[in-house]
């Protein structure tokens, strides 16, 4: 059911706000997949304090400004983006809805707004830089511990025109999700983990169907004699069974020195690398000093370190230590468009929205992400208005309770 707004605007009168897509989301997914999405790690206290952040900050609304005009673009990697909103990587989108990857990147330029792909997506990078045409692409890496896949990846993205790489550093070690285990999250043998799908090694994706037969080929990464693995308690475990994409993921040798480097050897000029997952100032200083091009304050949406400060309480300390010399990104609870601006007050570049995007695509394929980015373009703009902003910049508008 819809209905036509004064403005021309077309409402979808069943989802009028980010948290009744949720619900409609909820009953979209099978148990799963809403469990993978929608999780936290250990009791989740992180993702709800990234939400409830939010509310410890009033808007101080000025008036007599003169709001007929509002401009709510943004500039980002040489693009206009319509509203400084932009779609985060999540994992393996085709869980949501056949539309995956493609319905986000197609919605995502319908709405003029990047899009990040996940490393892990269930489509490829170049489909899905097609897909998104003159929309910018960003690739998610995690940096494998074997480069020579990292590099692959990394030559393809280039290849394909991806802007930036935002490498994701929460993830040294894959934080412990309840669910996902108690549920022996796997991707269903009909999905493939694309970018991934053609490579011998290493065997990503689906662990019982494309390792066993990797494995009944007599090509396992472990028989290969690679050195595959990762690091538990001090140890070395090499898996001998089948190896998943979580073991891949988490990297344990990640560091500054050897990784950062490197990487900004091997992406640029082409492509800009930005660092997601820095929730402190002494790690925003570094990424300065190391000379990244920005950086995404996010804690994994709450599924790595349960305990972690909330997004928008690092932001400041962050936005403090970086003084302006490079863009500070903020992701996590963003769920209204007065979040958007709260967060873009306290000094925030830009947003990424995640799950809000998955609920999307499970709602209603590709129309479903494009809801959602126009509930928060509109909510967002009607609080800059409401609040006597033209043109966003970080002084004086919110509060702290
Ligand atoms: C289901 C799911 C999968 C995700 N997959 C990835 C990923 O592959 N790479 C990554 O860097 N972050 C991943 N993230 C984290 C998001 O990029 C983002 O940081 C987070 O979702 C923001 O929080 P929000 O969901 O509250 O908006 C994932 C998040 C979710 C919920
Ligand atoms: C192994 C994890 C890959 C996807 C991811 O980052 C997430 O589920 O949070």
């Amino acid at each position: 059911m819809t209905s036509k707004a004064p403005d021309g605007s077309v409402h979808d009168l069943n989802c009028l706000t980010i948290a009744e897509l949720q619900q409609h989301a909820y009953t979209r997914m099978d148990k799963q997949t809403r469990d993978y999405y929608n999780e936290g790690a250990d009791s989740g206290s992180t993702l709800q304090e990234n939400l409830d952040a939010y509310k410890k900050y009033r808007i101080r609304p000025r008036v007599l400004r003169d709001v007929s005009k509002i401009d709510t673009t943004r500039d980002i990697f040489g693009f206009k983006s319509s509203v400084p909103i932009g779609v985060a990587p999540t994992a393996m989108q085709c869980l949501a809805h056949s539309d995956g990857e493609l319905g986000t990147a197609r919605a995502s330029r319908k709405m003029a707004v990047p899009m990040g792909l996940s490393s892990f997506a269930t489509t490829t990078l170049e489909d899905v830089a097609d897909a998104s045409a003159e929309i910018p692409n960003v690739l998610q890496l995690y940096l494998f511990e074997e480069r020579a896949h990292s590099l692959k990846l990394i030559a393809r993205a280039k290849k394909a025109g991806y802007k930036a790489v935002f490498l994701t550093v929460d993830t040294p070690i894959l934080g412990r999700r309840n669910l996902e285990i108690r549920n022996q999250f796997k991707l269903p043998p009909h999905f493939k983990i694309a970018n991934f799908a053609e490579e011998e090694e290493p065997a990503l994706g689906d662990e019982t169907t494309e390792n066993s037969a990797n494995q009944a080929k007599g090509r396992s990464k472990a028989k290969a004699g690679s050195t595959a693995g990762y690091t538990e308690g001090g140890k070395r475990v090499t898996p001998t069974g089948p190896i998943t994409f979580h073991t891949h993921a988490a990297n344990p040798t990640l560091c500054w020195e050897n990784d950062i480097e490197w990487l900004k050897e091997v992406c640029c000029p082409e492509m800009e690398v930005w660092v997601k997952g820095i929730a402190t100032a002494e790690d925003a200083i570094l990424a300065v000093h190391h000379q990244v091009r920005g950086i995404v304050v996010s804690n994994h949406g709450g599924r790595q370190l349960n305990g972690a400060l909330a997004t928008l309480d690092a932001l400041p300390e962050v936005v403090e230590a970086v003084r302006g010399q490079i863009p500070v990104h903020v992701d996590g609870g963003i769920r209204h468009g007065t979040d958007v601006f709260k967060a873009l007050a306290l000094g925030a570049d830009f947003v990424w929205v995640g799950r809000p995007a998955l609920w999307g695509l499970a709602y209603k394929g590709q129309e479903g992400v494009e809801l959602m980015l126009r509930l928060l373009s509109d909510e967002f703009r009607l609080c800059m208005g409401l609040a006597g902003v033209t043109k966003m910049d970080r002084s004086g508008f919110v509060a702290r309770l």
